[in-house]
């Protein structure tokens, strides 16, 4: 449902672009392409008064917030009504379009600024998407909290921190059992050598690390799953701006 004015949606190059990356990635997403239209209008629209986004020009927004969101479903985790953190969304990415190709999920997405937050809410409430939430906050706070804490089956990350980083931020937020998904860009080797005790001392273990090209541009990407072994540590996560600024590699 629409409320208030907002430019026009994605042109019908816009919508043929998503089509065939869709395909590339083996989701028909026709049954979406409306969804997907009223997100771009929305992101557009807010463009002019919030920095919300780099990303500007129409096939930018298709390719690098669209599929690159959707490359999440590469992995056979999304199956069924599970509970999902998107940690980090800024303008709802990757969180929006897995909600859109997978309702069934109950999502909450969560980011540390405001306005951003703000965005994210007005596009659950435009495109009508039962089962989500924005939330504002800051992990290292919300992972201490009942309900949040260890509240998760799965949690994702697109472009926030440093696997290292992430790790302490994202772990503490999923069910002993459940899975993390980082997105990151070309060169993951150097981030991942160091992980693996740092995992541990978390209560987490390495997964898969899915290497894969975004459809159309062909950039690299790697998503990397973190899984939750064992029940965090309390110590975890440290107190707000100290994993970033003391690693725990
Ligand atoms: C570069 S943006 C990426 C946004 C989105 N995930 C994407 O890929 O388009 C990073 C976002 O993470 C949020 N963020 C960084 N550290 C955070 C923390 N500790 N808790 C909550 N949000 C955080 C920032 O506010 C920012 O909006």
């Amino acid at each position: 449902m629409f409320h208030g004015k907002h430019p026009e949606g994605l042109s019908e190059r816009g919508r043929a672009l998503l089509l065939e990356g869709g395909k590339a990635l083996g989701l028909d997403l026709k049954p979406h392409l409306e969804a997907f239209s009223r997100l771009y209008a929305l992101l557009q629209e807010a463009s002019g008064k919030v920095n919300l986004t780099a990303l500007r020009s129409e096939e930018e927004v298709v390719v690098k917030h669209f599929l690159d969101s959707l490359t999440l479903l590469r992995l056979p985790l999304w199956q069924g009504p599970l509970r999902v953190l998107d940690l980090g969304t800024g303008a709802g990415f990757p969180g929006l379009p897995l909600k859109i190709v997978r309702p069934e999920l109950e999502l909450v997405l969560v980011d540390a600024t405001r306005k951003k937050v703000a965005f994210v809410e007005r596009a659950i409430e435009v495109l009508g998407l039962k089962g989500a939430r924005a939330l504002w906050g800051r992990a290292e706070v919300l992972a201490r909290e009942a309900g949040h804490r260890e509240a998760y089956a799965r949690a994702v990350a697109r472009a926030v921190a440093p696997l290292c980083v992430l790790s302490e931020l994202l772990l503490p937020f999923l069910e002993v059992g459940g899975a993390a998904v980082a997105m990151k860009g070309p060169r993951v080797e150097e981030e991942l050598a160091p992980l693996p005790p740092v995992l541990e001392r978390l209560g987490g273990r390495l997964g898969e690390v899915l290497a894969l090209r975004l459809p159309l541009s062909g950039e690299a990407r790697h998503l990397v799953v973190l899984e939750k072994a064992a029940p965090t540590p309390p110590a975890y996560p440290r107190r707000p701006g100290v994993p970033e600024r003391h690693p725990l590699c």
